[in-house]
């Protein structure tokens, strides 16, 4: 992404905090295949209600956009997400006996939560596309450069029971999906403000932080599943 000045700069700030992610328990439980179904199908749930309400930030870009470039991003992004990511992990739901309906009602954990409140606040109180982009990125692109790592350091991992997912993270689909993504947000904020720039690169770093937070609060299960 080097031609990609303003994201990969995020991106090199923010790699220091995405290995602290690698470090976590959950991922190292996963790349060493010792993580319990407990907490990956904990994980899942999680996940699911978090995936569900990321697509309301789209909403929220959506109130915003001055272009229909800016909409059809905003739709094939949430096309991605609700089609494309969500096919793994409904499968995996399924084998724990869970389908997606019977998971609404739970509560969000607060981490969760407040990644959520983060992503939100930014769409909803941002200027424009690029508050909203700046949000949605670090969920994006983490994931990619994690399960990259990851599947690098620790080949086997495809042969766990975690496989297929650290594959659809780590594939050319998801990359193509982090690279449109990337390329979108770039256009977004070249000629900004310095001080819209800096609002920028704030929300990314907070969006990063809180992936990690998601992670750390993965390590231990719910209690209501
Ligand atoms: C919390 C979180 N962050 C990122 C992703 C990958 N888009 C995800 N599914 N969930």
């Amino acid at each position: 992404m080097t031609d990609l000045p303003f994201v990969s700069a995020l991106v090199q700030a923010d790699l220091p905090v995405w290995e602290q992610c690698l470090q976590t328990e959950f991922l190292q439980k996963m790349e060493n295949g010792t993580l319990s179904e407990d907490c990956f199908k904990s994980y899942l749930v999680e996940d699911s209600l978090y995936l569900r309400e990321y697509a309301k930030i789209f909403a929220w870009g959506m109130t915003k956009a001055t272009t229909m470039a800016a909409m059809r991003t905003y739709y094939s992004l949430l096309s991605f997400v609700q089609e494309n990511e969500d096919l793994t992990r409904l499968r995996y739901l399924e084998e724990y006996g869970l389908r997606e309906a019977d998971i609404q009602s739970l509560p969000l954990r607060p981490e969760n939560r407040a990644y959520l409140d983060c992503m939100i606040d930014a769409a909803r109180n941002g200027e424009g596309e690029a508050e909203c982009l700046m949000a949605c990125l670090p969920c994006m692109l983490s994931y990619g450069w994690l399960f990259q790592k990851l599947l690098q350091r620790s080949p086997a991992v495809k042969d766990t029971y975690y496989g297929a997912l650290v594959l659809d993270y780590a594939g050319p689909g998801y990359d193509a999906a982090c690279r449109a993504w990337a390329e979108r947000a770039e256009a977004a904020c070249t000629g900004l403000s310095p001080e819209r720039a800096a609002r920028c690169r704030a929300i990314f770093h907070a969006c990063s932080e809180h992936e990690l937070h998601f992670w750390e609060m993965c390590a231990t299960p719910r209690t209501d599943i």
